[in-house]
């Protein structure tokens, strides 16, 4: 089970929130007016109490009932004008803020695209999932609500204790005394919030990640009858995030119950106090009445900042969560030249054509230090239209050579050339325009099978779609409810493996690209399907520079001749008829399991591995 808790840094709240700056400055105007609209609404309810002092001081104390009818007019108008600022507020904010998370999510969506495939790897993907969608939602409701209210209500309670200090200031003083304990306690709160808010919010990601296995894989779940114990794996996640929530809520609890009882015990001192001065002629009944009806209006604005200190400290956490992946820097453009400076490779122009690996090793970016590379010392030359299988045991390497050529990952040392130019040379776009490629595993779009297809071609149509599926044989796509525009589920899952596989591959030759790269592309056809794929392929192959992962002899064929990596490096190369003859490893992977064919020594291992032809890169 994915489990990625990482501990909050020594960090301050204000300052994660200040990068959200950018996505705020275009909405700046509104924002802020919202924000003056909420002041003025708060602070007119603090205008109440002082009509209430004048009801009580004036029309009640001269028993005019005229007096009293205006009065309550008065505050009638004041809670209408009240509740109209508030609604304004509202509205101000809605529509820019729902903009605001949407830039967002479309930077990050952007960005997760350009990251490295490395970054996938190692990164659970319901972590991302929850980044995309309960941290930017937690973050539009931090603009809408806490943000502004931070602000309102500090002003409102500002304000409130100046007409508190002036209307008696004795009383005052005694309703500041909570002001220092308050302070300390929001604090010690905020700190020991941050670390649970965080805990919870990468827990959520965690429990999507499940989610999202669950759902993808729900067939061997169903298939090992694993239900039972995935359900009881995702209980226990679940468990762990009710555990932190309740340990979040404890605290608000706590913050909760003493940002309401002091400030009520402040008040009921100086509830007394004040009943005292009245008793003594000190001050009017009119007075302590507003005195007390402002110290109860501040009430809301005092209790409230808990948990807007506790939205504040989420938002945080999710500007963190956010930033930790748009800070990941993305794929590295080219190496030398300027992007607007690279052009593609003309075949014309090289002598050295064709796809050439020189010197190459790579080692995969997690992998610990001082491991032997995945692949070493690859020399090894794919010549103009030559079709290079590549043939080797499992682990062996292949998929990972392969994934170097439209640099899915780049080689850590030593270089690839095509038709003479380095693929670090040029802009990502054209060369994954000059390289075409199809994987094992066929992965197909939430679209339309004609979509799914033209994905490996800009600008393709209906002609290079039909021509694509023929060469496939995907022709079965016509036979489908919609044809062509048949809707395949998520990952293709409605269509069988040798389908997709299918598709898959008309997909990496819809564009008849210059190169090919085919990661044992036809590994789930029948045997009938693969041999008329072939056919078609081989067609294709006539055209184009390609390097295949074959494991099967039937596959082998496509190719003008074969490379056989051993442990990561290149052992030997030459036709397959050739290999067969003098390679026992290259015989042995061909003979196909329990066969022991007899060049191979006793114990089953074979008895001697040819070299590398010294001119492979010729
Ligand atoms: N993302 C990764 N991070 C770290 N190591 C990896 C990663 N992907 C593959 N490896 C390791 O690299 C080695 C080569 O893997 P690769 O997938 O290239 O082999 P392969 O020859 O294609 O195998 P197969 O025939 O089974 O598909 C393996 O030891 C594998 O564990």
């Amino acid at each position: 089970m994915p489990e990625t808790h990482v501990e909050p840094k020594d960090r301050s709240a204000a300052r994660s929130l200040l990068r959200l700056w950018p996505y705020v400055k275009p909405v700046r105007i509104r924002l802020f007016g919202a924000a003056a609209v909420a002041i003025v609404a708060s602070c007119l309810g603090l205008v109440i109490p002082l009509v209430l002092k004048w009801i009580v001081d004036g029309p009640v104390a001269n028993r005019d009932p005229g007096g009293v009818w205006l009065g309550a007019l008065y505050l009638l108008v004041l809670g209408i004008a009240e509740a109209l600022l508030f609604g304004l507020r509202r509205w101000l904010v809605a529509r820019p803020l729902a903009g605001v998370e949407a830039s967002m999510r479309a930077d990050l969506y952007r960005h997760l695209q350009r990251l490295p495939v490395a970054f996938h790897d190692r990164w659970p993907s319901g972590q991302l999932l929850s980044r995309g969608t309960t941290d930017l939602m937690l973050l539009r409701m931090f603009l809408a609500f806490p943000l502004t209210f931070l602000l309102v209500n500090a002003t409102t309670i500002l304000a409130g204790f100046i007409i508190l200090l002036v209307q008696q200031w004795t009383l005052g003083l005694v309703l500041l005394v909570p002001v220092v304990p308050l302070v300390i306690l929001c604090s010690v709160f905020e700190t020991k919030f941050a670390v649970v808010a965080r805990k919870a919010q990468d827990q959520v990601g965690d429990l999507t990640t499940v989610v999202e296995e669950s759902v993808l894989g729900i067939r061997i779940i169903k298939g090992f009858g694993r239900h039972r114990s995935q359900a009881l794996a995702f209980r226990g996640l679940s468990q762990r995030l009710r555990g932190t929530e309740l340990d979040k809520a404890r605290l608000l609890a706590g913050i909760w119950a003493f940002i309401t009882t002091i400030p009520e015990l402040a008040i009921g001192a100086a509830l007394v106090l004040g009943t005292i001065q009245v008793a003594d002629g000190d001050l009017s009944a009119g007075t302590l009445v507003a005195f007390l009806s402002t110290a109860l209006a501040l009430r809301w604005p005092v209790e409230s900042i808990g948990f807007l200190l506790a939205m504040s400290q989420e938002s945080a956490t999710a500007t963190e969560r956010f930033f930790e992946v748009m800070d990941t820097a993305e794929e590295r453009e080219t190496a030398g030249e300027s992007p607007s400076q690279s052009s593609p490779p003309n075949s014309q122009q090289h002598a050295d054509g064709g796809m050439v690996f020189e010197g190459v090793e790579f080692r995969y970016p997690d992998a610990e230090s001082g491991s032997a590379p995945v692949l070493a010392r690859i020399d090894l030359r794919i010549r103009p239209g030559e079709t290079m299988a590549l043939v080797g045991a499992t682990g062996s390497g292949k998929t990972t050579l392969t994934a170097l050529v439209p640099r899915l990952h780049d080689a850590t040392a030593g270089r690839i050339t095509l038709d003479g130019t380095d693929i670090t040379a040029m802009r990502r776009e054209q060369l994954r325009e000059l390289v075409s490629v199809a994987f094992e595993e066929p992965t197909l779009f939430s679209a339309s099978v004609g979509e799914n297809v033209l994905m490996g071609a800009d600008g393709a149509g209906e002609d290079e779609l039909r021509r694509a599926l023929s060469i496939a044989q995907a022709d079965f796509v016509y036979d489908l409810p919609e044809g062509i525009h048949t809707q395949v589920g998520e990952q293709g899952l409605s269509l069988s493996g040798g389908q997709r596989q299918r598709l898959a591959l008309a997909r990496a030759v819809v564009g008849q690209p210059r190169f090919l790269v085919l990661d044992d592309p036809l590994s789930a056809l029948d045997v009938h399907t693969e041999t008329l794929v072939e056919a078609a392929l081989r067609r294709v192959l006539e055209s184009t520079t390609a390097i295949v992962v074959a494991h099967r002899p039937s596959t082998v064929m496509l190719a003008d001749r074969v490379a056989l990596l051993s442990e990561g490096r290149i052992s030997a190369v030459g036709t397959h008829q050739e290999l067969l003859r003098s390679n026992a490893e290259y015989a042995w992977l061909m003979s196909g399991a329990g066969d022991t064919p007899e060049f191979l020594s006793t114990d089953g291992m074979p008895a001697m591995v040819v070299p590398a032809e010294k001119d492979s890169t010729r």
